[in-house]
């Protein structure tokens, strides 16, 4: 009887542990083999010093994670990508993970935006300087203001194109946070579009809160760009507004889509 009761306690806690253990086992490794392969990544973009062209080398060295998680990623809007000006990409943040889905879809001479203490990221935070990621100072809005406004000349000076997470954190909350302006005075500074990108919710495979990293599929989105030729500083809130309105629908769409099933339909 007592074996009993002992098994019926024990079995479902191994399985939470092994569950848990399992997820830190692969955020470890994660994080590890990023650090790893900035090892190599250094030397091959040392050789052109600080540059965005170097962003291809860490794109290349990267793609293949996906596969060793078993994370299928099905990109649609391509077309959507296809100008050869520079413009301002937009995303959602849910976790370090959108760096799968980022490099998935990685524009050529496009540069992220990240928080400085990304920089301080060991071997990844000095692979990042190379690649040529402006890094901002959060707690410093007019520090951060001034990098970005820079960022503004050097995309129309050296044709660069520019990755906001305009969430401005990681949110895993399955909807999105209030936005940034910062993004969006980039794009209307430059004058170029703004290009919004939505990557699905990882919630079937992957939860930091219940500490669960399955296999998976995530679907990431490129949404037309919406054109800032013309606006002022003034019609930034409202831009602002417009693209998160225009990226909520789309995620919430891509969200009630089974895994697997094209929209639009009982299959
Ligand atoms: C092989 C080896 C690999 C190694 C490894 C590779 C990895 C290679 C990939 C790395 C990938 C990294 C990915 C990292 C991902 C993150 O690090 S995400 C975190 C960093 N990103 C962000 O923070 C997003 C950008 N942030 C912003 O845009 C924010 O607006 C700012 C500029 C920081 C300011 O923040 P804030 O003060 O909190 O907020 P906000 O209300 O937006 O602004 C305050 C006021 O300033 C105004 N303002 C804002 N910006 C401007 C501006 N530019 N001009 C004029 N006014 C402005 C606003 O309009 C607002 O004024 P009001 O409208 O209220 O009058
Ligand atoms: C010797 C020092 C060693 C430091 C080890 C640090 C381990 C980091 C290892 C690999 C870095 C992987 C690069 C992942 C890029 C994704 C970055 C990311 O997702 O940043 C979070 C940021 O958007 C928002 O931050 P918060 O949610 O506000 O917080």
């Amino acid at each position: 009887m007592w074996l009993l009761v002992i098994c019926l306690v024990a079995f479902p806690l191994l399985y939470e542990w092994s569950i848990t253990f399992k997820y830190f086992c692969k955020m470890a490794f994660y994080n590890g083999w990023i650090l790893t392969l900035a090892i190599l990544a250094i030397p091959i973009c040392a050789v052109r010093g600080r540059n965005v062209e170097n962003m291809k080398v860490l794109r290349f060295m990267l793609l293949h994670i996906k596969y060793l998680y078993g994370i299928k990623i099905e990109v649609r809007g391509w077309e959507n990508f296809n100008i050869k000006e520079p413009y301002v990409v937009v995303s959602n943040h849910q976790s370090s993970l959108d760096l799968l889905g980022m490099m998935e879809i990685l524009p050529g001479r496009c540069v992220p935006i990240a928080k400085r203490e990304l920089m301080y990221a060991g071997t990844a935070g000095l692979a990042c300087w190379l690649a040529g990621v402006i890094f901002i100072n959060r707690k410093k809005t007019d520090d951060a203001i001034s990098v970005m406004s820079e960022a503004a000349e050097t995309m129309l000076k050296e044709d660069v194109r520019v990755w906001v997470f305009p969430e401005g954190t990681r949110n895993h909350s399955g909807s999105l946070l209030p936005f940034k302006r910062g993004a969006f005075h980039l794009a209307v500074q430059a004058q170029v579009p703004v290009i919004p990108v939505v990557m699905s919710s990882y919630k079937d495979f992957y939860s930091k809160k219940d500490r669960k990293f399955a296999t998976g599929k995530c679907t990431v989105r490129i949404l037309p760009g919406v054109p800032t030729l013309g606006l002022s500083p003034d019609d930034v809130p409202d831009l602002t507004d417009r693209v998160r309105g225009l990226m909520l629908d789309a995620f919430s769409q891509m969200s009630t889509e089974r895994p697997g099933k094209e929209p639009g339909g009982i299959h």
